[in-house]
């Protein structure tokens, strides 16, 4: 079973044994509390290129065991970071249906209630995102914090198809759409810091950007989330609910977290 699971006795707490930088520095996810944050003028708004999809193009979608993933096109980046990076995929993270608190970034010491991951990675210097993973510029991560509200026809094109990806392994083709529709208002208002990658094998190689707006979901859609997907394959005899797959946050000693809005 791969060493990835959050709770029980392969637990968080383990990933150091077998993936030394979990142990590391610049680890994330953190909290955004108000003593570690610092206006910086400089953050300008993020420009998305190709994030407009055609829907004669394709997205595929698939459980991997930890998470739901769905795979970007090559022809996605974004500009305005010290370097181009070019989109890979997305990813969530979720918590269970008797607790909707899955984010991985806090506010104040609170969890949303799911977050949205879109990893890119440096194309300026890298050919891959395999050869950029474990480089301290390598990646650059949007997160998109998620709460209830009303239905969200966006995050519905991919929710949609979460009962054909129940079982790890499995995968289905999702219609290219807007992926910038998966964005919150204002997304030139983040928070910016350097940490690493919140699963095994942790390499402080992740520019983050957390928009500071988040975005709403339904209960219902919410709901799919927390109980459509397993870990397991489809024919274990001990199907294994996938919830509650986010990091807790880390400790952040003497580091800034910068951000592009005044409160
Ligand atoms: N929260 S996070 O740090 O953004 C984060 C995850 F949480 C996470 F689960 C994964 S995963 O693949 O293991 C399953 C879902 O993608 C990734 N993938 C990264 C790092 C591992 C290898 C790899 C290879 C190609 C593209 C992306 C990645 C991840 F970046
Ligand atoms: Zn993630």
């Amino acid at each position: 079973v791969s060493l990835l699971t959050y709770a029980g006795p392969d637990g968080e707490k383990t990933w150091p044994k077998k993936y030394p930088f979990c142990g590391g520095v610049f680890q994330s996810p953190i909290d955004f509390h108000r003593d570690i944050l610092q206006y910086d003028s400089n953050l300008s708004p993020l420009e998305f290129i190709g994030y407009n999809v055609p829907s004669t193009n394709q997205f595929t979608l698939t459980n991997n065991g930890h998470s739901v993933k769905m795979y970007l096109s090559p022809t996605m980046h974004i500009r305005n970071l010290p370097f181009e990076y070019t989109a890979s995929q997305l990813h969530l993270h979720w918590g269970n249906r008797n607790k909707s608190e899955g984010s991985e970034h806090t506010v104040s010491g609170k969890h949303f209630a799911a977050e949205l991951h879109i990893v890119h990675y440096n194309s300026e210097k890298y050919p891959d995102v395999t050869a950029a993973m474990d480089k301290a510029d390598g990646l650059a991560v949007l997160a998109i914090l998620l709460e209830i509200g009303p239905f969200n026809p966006s995050y519905e094109k991919i929710f949609r198809h979460f009962q054909n990806v129940k079982y790890k392994d499995q995968m289905v083709q999702v219609p290219g759409f807007n992926i910038q529709e998966l964005l919150p208002d204002r997304p030139d208002e983040y928070y910016r810091y350097e940490g690493s990658l919140t699963t095994p094998p942790c390499y402080p190689s992740v520019l983050w950007t957390v928009f500071r707006h988040p975005v709403k979901i339904s209960q219902e859609q919410l709901l799919a989330l927390e109980t459509a997907m397993y870990c397991t394959e489809s024919d274990d005899p001990e199907p294994l609910e996938m919830v509650d797959n986010f990091r807790n946050v880390q400790e952040f000693h003497e580091r800034l977290v910068f951000i592009s809005f005044r409160e």
